[in-house]
């Protein structure tokens, strides 16, 4: 949302850019602010001396609330719908199975985190990464509340399809439509009205394919895809193209793909990861986990420093795991060289 902070945060070029109207806004106020593109509205009043100041009858307090007015009133004006960026969701407790308060108040995750859960099978992990995307308000088995940016998010995350708060990545996806990757992933520009479309698609394949072990082209058909291949296009499109600020993963572990690098993607533009998994390498992949036992959370523990040593042995590890997988897969016979 646009206020004063705002408008000091960035330079006169990206505000204009932002709200090109505001060029009237300058004129009407005789200002001219060539030569401070670059710089921020504040800097550019500051730049007035006290005689210009007096001579001109300058009120700089004025202008700048008058410019905070002005961008509001024309963005009502022009009907223009700010979207509010999701900066933080944060989990109000609710109950575990037995009814019992959970054993936090709240949890806030910010953009940019990953986050994992994990908990015994049957614990309750799918539950709370469902209570997200639906955004749940009480009225769910766990009780729990959703707030987005601190605040009861609005209803059209719910019922919006192409407005989707949330993205989920499951485990089977099962395209049932007869298209090639092309024609799937222009249907969702199109749905997305992205202008350069070609470049998009370009992007998203060259990021499945670095994902996958097999690479695939334009013109395969989605049908025809392994099961790491599907997973690895939808996590690319997710990244991409998905508007959806939240990304709900559950089990990526057998899928094939380059786990680290999938997360990476997703985390680099920005989005909320969450991911419900039973694998230590993706558990302690998150800066945080959450520990879910009997429906409830029972703790969220931060990834410590040893832990993370950890995680770079247990990728080496990984790493040997893989080179014999794919040894066998190739018929070859393995020996003990392996772990030298
Ligand atoms: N707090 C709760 N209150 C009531 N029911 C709950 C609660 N939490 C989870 N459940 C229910 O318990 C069942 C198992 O939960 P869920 O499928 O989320 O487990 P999971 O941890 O994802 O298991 P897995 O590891 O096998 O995928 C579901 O039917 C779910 O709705």
């Amino acid at each position: 949302m646009i206020d004063n902070k705002m408008i000091n945060s960035i330079s006169l070029k990206e505000l204009q850019e932002k709200y090109p109207f505001i060029i009237n806004y300058f004129s009407d106020n005789k200002l001219n602010i060539e030569g401070f593109e670059n710089r921020t509205f504040k800097e550019y009043l500051d730049h007035f001396s006290e005689e210009d100041i007096e001579e001109w009858a300058i009120d700089t307090e004025k202008l700048m609330e008058g410019l905070l007015e002005y961008i509001e009133q024309m963005i009502e004006f022009l009907g223009i719908k700010e979207e509010k960026a999701v900066e933080s969701l944060t989990i109000l407790a609710g109950k575990d199975k037995s009814g019992c308060k959970e054993r936090f108040e709240e949890i806030t995750i910010n953009k940019g985190d990953i986050i994992s859960i994990v908990g015994p099978t049957g614990s309750g992990k799918s539950r709370l990464l469902a209570d997200i995307e639906w955004a749940a308000q009480n009225d769910t088995p766990t009780g729990r509340i959703i707030l987005i940016n601190n605040e009861i998010p609005d209803k059209k995350w719910r019922f919006s399809s192409n407005n989707r708060l949330v993205a989920q990545l499951s485990q089977n996806m099962n395209f049932v439509m007869d298209l090639t990757v092309n024609e799937f992933l222009e249907l969702h520009a199109k749905s997305r009205m992205v202008e350069n479309e070609e470049e998009v698609i370009k992007n998203i394949i060259e990021a499945a394919n670095n994902l996958a072990g097999e690479k695939f082209k334009l013109d395969t058909p989605i049908t025809s895809l392994s099961g790491g291949q599907s997973r690895a296009l939808m996590i690319a499109d997710t990244a991409i193209l998905s508007s959806s600020p939240i990304v709900l993963i559950d089990e990526i572990e057998n899928a094939g793909i380059d786990r680290k690098k999938a997360l990476n993607l997703l985390v680099s533009s920005d989005k909320i990861v969450l991911m419900a998994t039973h694998d230590p390498i993706l558990a302690l992949m998150g800066n945080k986990r959450i520990v879910i036992k009997n429906g409830g959370i029972n703790k969220v523990i931060e990834t410590n420093m040893e832990e993370k040593k950890i995680l770079l042995e247990l990728e080496k590890m990984d790493k040997t795991i893989q080179g014999m997988r794919n040894s066998l897969r190739n018929g070859e016979e393995l020996n003990m060289n392996i772990f030298k």
